[in-house]
C-alpha cells in the first residue's frame, strides 16, 4: 500500500485570515489563489502492518515534535476514513525555500493528502481530496487545483462543504510570480497563531471581513476578462487590508520586517513608472510579486539588487496534484 503524489504551492490573492473552526479548520471567508510551478513538494506513503507508529522524514531528515504531530494526526483521518489501523513510513522532498516561510505547508499537506488517501486505498474526488487537505492546512486544500483557485468557506457547521473548486486552469493565462527570499530570519508568528491572536483581539478584523466579498466578486471578474491591472490592485490591496489587522491585535504584531517594507516601496516606484507590478505578502517577511512576461527582465534585476534580498525565485502558474 504505497503512493506518491507531487503538489505545488499556492499564492492567496484573496487572503485566507481567519478561522470560524480551529478544530477541523473553517474559515471565515473564501479564499483565492493561483498555485505555482515553483515550489512543490513530493510525497511518498507507504502504510506497513509492521510498523508500531507512523515515520516522518523530510528532506532526508528525521521529523520530531510539532511537525510530526501534524503529520501523524492527519494520518489518523486518512486511517478513520478508510477503517484501517495501519502505520505508515512518509517521505517527503520539498522544492520550497521551507526556511523562508513559504507556504510550504500548502504542497506539503497537499501532496501528503494525495498519497496517503491513494495508498490506503481510498480513490477520492477532487473535491473529497480538498476536504481533507483542509484538516491539514487550510491553504493547502486550493493546491488540489492548477492554476487559480477557490476555498468556499461553506456554511455547514461539519465542514463538509467546504473545499476549493478550480476557477481557471494553469494554462489559462500566463502571469508571473517573483517569490523575493529576504535573509531576515527571525522567527514570525506562525499563521495559526497570527490569525487566532486577530480574530480575537484585532480592531480591525471586521473591517478586513467586510470587505473581502466584495474583493472576491471583482478579482474573479479581472481574471475572467484578463485584466491584470485590476487583478493586482484587488490583490495588493486585499494583502495590506490583511497585515493591517495585525497591528490592531493585541499584543500587536507584523509579519514585515524592514527589507519587506524596501521591496514594497520599490514596486510602488516601478509603478510609477508605469510599470504593472503588485506585491502580496503572507505570513512572514517574504514578497511575492506578480508581473506579466514581457517586463520578467526588468522585474527581476531590480528585485535582485534590493540589499538584504537573498534570492528572487520565477514561477509561472502551476498544475494540481500529479500522481507519480
Ligand atoms: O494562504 C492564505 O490564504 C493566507 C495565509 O498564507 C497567510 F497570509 C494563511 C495561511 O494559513 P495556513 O498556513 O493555511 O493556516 P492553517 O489552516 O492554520 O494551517
Amino acid at each position: 500500500m504505497r503512493a506518491t503524489a507531487k503538489a505545488h504551492t499556492n499564492i492567496a490573492l484573496i487572503k485566507y485570515w481567519g478561522k470560524r473552526n480551529e478544530a477541523i479548520i473553517l474559515p471565515t471567508n473564501n479564499s483565492l489563489s493561483l498555485t505555482l510551478d515553483g515550489y512543490y513538494t513530493t510525497t511518498t506513503v507507504e502504510f506497513d502492518n509492521s510498523l508500531s507508529k507512523d515515520q516522518f522524514m523530510l528532506d532526508e531528515q528525521t521529523v520530531f515534535g510539532e511537525q510530526y504531530d501534524r503529520v501523524t494526526s492527519f494520518l489518523d483521518i486518512i486511517r478513520q476514513m478508510a477503517g484501517k489501523q495501519v502505520y505508515a513510513q512518509v517521505t517527503s522532498i520539498n522544492e520550497v525555500p521551507t526556511a523562508a516561510g513559504f507556504a510550504s505547508s500548502a504542497s506539503g499537506f497537499a501532496a501528503l493528502a494525495a498519497a496517503g488517501s491513494k495508498a490506503i486505498g481510498l480513490h477520492l474526488s477532487d473535491q473529497e481530496l480538498s476536504r481533507l487537505t483542509r484538516r491539514g492546512s487550510g491553504s493547502a486544500c486550493r493546491s488540489i487545483y492548477g492554476g487559480f483557485a477557490e476555498w468556499e468557506m461553506g456554511m455547514r457547521e461539519d465542514g463538509t462543504d467546504s473545499y476549493a473548486v478550480p476557477i481557471a486552469p494553469a494554462d489559462y493565462w500566463d502571469i508571473r510570480v517573483a517569490a523575493v527570499v529576504l535573509s531576515a530570519t527571525k522567527k514570525s508568528v506562525s499563521s495559526r497563531e497570527g490569525m487566532r491572536r486577530t480574530v480575537e483581539t484585532s480592531a480591525f478584523f471586521q473591517g478586513w471581513l467586510d470587505s473581502v466579498a466584495h474583493d472576491l466578486a471583482e478579482i474573479k471578474q479581472g481574471i475572467d476578462v484578463r485584466d491584470f491591472q485590476k487583478v493586482g490592485e484587488i490583490a495588493e490591496a486585499n494583502c495590506l487590508k490583511m497585515h493591517a489587522t495585525t497591528l490592531g491585535a493585541q499584543p500587536p504584531f507584523t509579519y514585515w520586517h524592514d527589507t519587506t517594507l524596501v521591496v514594497m516601496q520599490k514596486i510602488w516606484e516601478m509603478r510609477s513608472r508605469s510599470i504593472p507590478v503588485y506585491f502580496t505578502i503572507d505570513a512572514g517577511p517574504n514578497v511575492k510579486v506578480l508581473y506579466l512576461p514581457e517586463h520578467e527582465t526588468h522585474v527581476q534585476q531590480t528585485l535582485r539588487n534590493i540589499p538584504g534580498v537573498t534570492d528572487v525565485r520565477l514561477s509561472k502558474p502551476g498544475r494540481g496534484i500529479t500522481y507519480i
